[in-house]
């Protein structure tokens, strides 16, 4: 694999130290990179909920660093482990993280689970490079990039993978407001590759794609359902409609461990809803944080295991157990 000036490293992202959990806060960046240590499973709760580590990967990773960085200090276990659970609701791979840590609360287990999230990016990305037409101007939304999963990145993986396979012309990165993932993040990340992009505003998709500006949508998720429907950042439902009116092939890229057969469709999924401040200081609004991508309106779901496609209740595999 080709390294990358100015990648940030999967241990520069987060990481556990003897008495912290340290995370990159990615609330400041790009403009600034700065450290933020959690002490204490609830600190690191409260870096979850306020999105300094963000992306359903990572908070399953940073979650599992919190539960070992209690288990190590003498911490009550079970209540860290509530404690972290509660943090955000809809991302799958939070839960995944912390059962799979549960039996064995141990710093070796989580940088397990760390490095094998890495992993399954890269093994994604190759699957889903090709994918990607020729030439392609693919538009993504939000951030599914190594900031996201810890390192490499589910769809700005798979974007990456395309990338350096010679697949790629452009992206087009969604803003994605209120928080900006795309235009902060995917953005960053995408310069840092040295992978042509812009950002536009959500509301520009539709018009990219009318012009015959896009080929592929690629995105991230943060919980599937068993029949393929899919929980991302809100905005993609209309992302899907859009493609699907012209044409456009909608790929979802993620790891197992953001599976949930325990959820049969879409509706079983909890929808976070945040602060209406994130929207507007001044004025009532409305903040989910996550939108349902009904599994008829996407072309293929792509995780370590490979291409998955109709019927996803059949394809899909079973979520990963840890190493
Ligand atoms: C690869 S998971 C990225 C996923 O998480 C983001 O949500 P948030 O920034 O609120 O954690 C968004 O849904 C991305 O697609």
């Amino acid at each position: 694999m080709m390294d990358i000036p100015g990648e940030i490293a999967p241990e520069q992202i987060v990481r556990l130290e003897h008495d912290a959990v340290v995370v990159l806060d990615q609330r400041l960046l790009p403009a600034e990179r700065a450290e933020l240590r959690c002490r204490s499973a609830a600190e690191v709760a409260d870096a979850i909920r306020t999105l300094a580590v963000r992306g359903a990967p990572a908070i399953g990773v940073a979650a599992a660093y919190g539960l070992a960085l209690a288990a190590s200090t003498g911490d009550d276990v079970d209540a860290a482990y509530a404690t972290l659970a509660a943090s955000r609701p809809t991302a799958v791979n939070l839960r995944w993280a912390l059962d799979e840590m549960r039996p064995d609360p141990t710093a070796a287990r989580a940088r397990r689970i760390h490095a094998d999230e890495v992993e399954r990016c890269r093994r994604m990305g190759a699957h889903a490079a090709p994918l990607v037409p020729e030439r392609a101007r693919v538009l993504t939304h939000c951030n599914a990039g190594g900031l996201a999963t810890g390192g490499y990145g589910s769809a700005v993986g798979a974007i990456r993978a395309a990338w350096e396979q010679g697949r790629v012309e452009r992206v087009w990165v969604d803003e994605t407001r209120p928080l900006l993932q795309g235009a902060r993040l995917t953005a960053f990340e995408l310069e840092t590759l040295g992978i042509p992009h812009a950002v536009i505003v959500d509301g520009a998709a539709a018009s990219l794609m009318a012009r015959g500006e896009v080929d592929v949508v690629i995105t991230g998720a943060d919980r599937i359902a068993a029949n393929g429907d899919t929980a991302n950042k809100i905005g993609t439902y209309g992302l899907a409609v859009l493609a699907r009116h012209h044409g456009i092939p909608l790929v979802v890229v993620a790891p197992t461990s953001t599976l949930d057969p325990a959820a049969a469709t879409g509706a079983e999924i909890p929808i976070e809803e945040r602060d209406p401040a994130e929207v507007s200081e001044r004025f009532p609004a409305w903040n989910p944080a996550f939108d349902v991508t009904p599994a008829d309106l996407i072309a293929a779901i792509v995780t370590e295991e490979g291409v998955h496609t109709h019927p996803f209740a059949e394809s899909l595999p079973a979520p990963v157990r840890a190493r």
